[in-house]
């Protein structure tokens, strides 16, 4: 005997059931099924009101879905990709479940295929329970983030998808989904704004406030400053603690036999204790050269997903994006141009951009394609090998410290500005032919002698300071690419 379906709904369900039967215009049970499938969207929309979840959320893993078919009481739904599917399935199984009962009175299957793969058979349930992290520790919150860097600002293009869905997955499964998470991809491309946004998400919408992210150069900075002060035990209780490590530009460890080693001990007691690691690499595990064989198929253990360049329609799409949050208006003939003219570094593309603007604030020149091509006429040297300029090595050292170029520009004198902007006059030295008077000028009209003595106090520190030396060795590989 059939079964009452409404009749065995909550009272709140049937008033959903009928308002859904009746904007569907439903005759009866018999064709929910098809009209299911003609009507996903609205289903969709359905699912959206009922499922409590971010909009980043919904947009990466629920906006996409198809329903392929539906056989007898299962539902296949076609996602974009290997991650999407796994994920989906696993964290979303049981509330597309629930919501769509909810919505139809009926408990249906539900099975996930890819694009092209073949339509099962018959359906087999794929829901599985979600564990809820209950974790309650607020007391360490223990970051280092920009604020900037959220999911909400990541522009997802084809360059980052599979990169971008992978990290939201661990975001919002620490330690479920992929464990480690490696993502790798070339110089300024996005690596270190996804992390934080893993980083931001993990300790907004989940009870987890152990949550670590540092550079490769931090990491080991700091274990040479443990071992000097002899405090390696505190070392080692700081990074084995934590519930969620993020360690950026992995590639930095390479060669340095000590490191590796903390590095991989760190690597074991919290992968053993459930913990999430994830980490970020300019190249694939495999390509990192003198890295401890153990250390690499490690890092494989888990996902590995990349960045490519982005193409132009997501290279416009970054641009407006930034033009949008900082509430600028900038013609669209220019960010075309600007789009057009550099490919392959999106903190390069940023850059152009802040030089423009820059440039019509100081000639009090509207912004048009004439002024952008003035403005740029150092950066976009077609057919020319690309040249290290001041500017450049002012934004890359700027970033990494966590400033502003114009910070570094300025006239400001704590130590926070001073120093980087030292290491900036010394890195200026040493990777271009630029005159003293010249790089003076350039970093906010200082006088040659102040260029001279700052880099010199550099040169002399790093005699002695090993930290500093790890530092400038990893600005030089990433203002040169070498
Ligand atoms: N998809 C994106 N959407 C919006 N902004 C982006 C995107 N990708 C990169 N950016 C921006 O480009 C700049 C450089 O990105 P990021 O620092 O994350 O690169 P990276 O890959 O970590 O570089 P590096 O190799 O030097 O460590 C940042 O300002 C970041 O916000």
């Amino acid at each position: 005997m059939p079964l009452n379906l409404t009749y065995l709904m909550s009272p709140n369900n049937r008033v959903a059931y009928k308002h859904f039967r009746t904007r569907l215009n439903i005759g009866g049970f018999a064709t929910m099924d098809n009209i299911i499938k003609e009507n996903w969207s609205d289903v969709q929309k359905v699912l959206r009101e009922d499922l409590d979840i971010s909009e980043i959320s919904y947009k990466t893993w629920l906006s996409s879905l198809v329903v392929a078919d539906i056989l007898e009481d299962t539902i296949v739904l076609e996602t974009d990709d290997e991650i999407s599917k796994g994920y989906i399935e696993r964290k979303y199984s049981k509330p597309i479940q629930i919501a769509l009962k909810e919505v139809t009175g009926k408990l249906f299957n539900l099975k996930f295929i890819l694009p092209n793969e073949k339509l099962p058979s018959d359906g087999t349930s794929n829901a599985n329970h979600n564990k809820k992290n209950d974790t309650n520790d607020r007391n360490s919150i223990l970051n280092n983030l920009n604020s900037r860097y959220t999911f909400n600002t990541f522009v997802v293009g084809n360059n980052n998808k599979l990169a971008h869905a992978a990290a939201l997955a661990v975001a919002e499964s620490p330690a479920e989904a992929y464990n480690p998470l490696f993502i790798y991809g070339g110089v300024g491309l996005g690596k270190t704004h996804l992390m934080h946004s893993i980083a931001h998400f993990i300790l907004e919408e989940n009870n987890i406030s152990k949550v670590l992210y540092v550079s490769s150069e931090k990491f080991t900075n700091e274990l040479i400053n443990s071992i000097r002060d002899d405090k390696n035990e505190e070392f080692r209780r700081k990074y084995r603690s934590i519930d969620v490590l993020l360690v950026d530009d992995i590639q930095f460890i390479a060669g340095k036999e000590r490191t590796q080693e903390e590095f991989f001990h760190t690597f074991n007691t919290l992968y053993e204790a459930k913990k999430q690691i994830i980490i970020s690499s300019d190249r694939p595990p495999k390509d990192i050269e003198t890295l401890e064989e153990r250390l690499r198929s490690r890092f494989e253990w888990g996902l590995t997903a990349d960045i490519q360049a982005p193409d132009y329609e997501t290279r416009m799409a970054i641009l407006t994006k930034k033009a949008e949050i900082e509430n600028l208006n900038i013609p669209n003939d220019v960010v075309q141009y600007v789009a057009s003219n550099i490919k392959s570094n999106i903190r390069e593309l940023e850059g152009a951009m802040n030089k423009i603007l820059a440039f019509s604030t100081l000639v009090h020149r509207e912004i048009t394609k004439e002024l952008a091509e003035d403005a740029l006429k150092d950066l976009i040297t077609p057919n020319e090998t690309k040249e290290i300029t001041i500017d450049f090595i002012t934004e890359v050292v700027a970033q990494h410290y966590g400033l502003n170029a114009d910070d570094i520009l300025s006239k400001k004198r704590t130590r926070e500005i001073a120093y980087p902007r030292q290491i900036v006059m010394y890195l200026s030295r040493k990777l271009t032919d630029i005159s003293l008077q010249n790089i003076g000028k350039t970093l906010g009209n200082r006088d040659h002698t102040t260029i001279m003595h700052g880099s010199d106090k550099i040169s002399s520190e790093l005699k002695e300071d090993a930290g500093l030396k790890n530092s400038i060795e990893i600005l030089t590989k990433k203002i040169t690419g070498k």
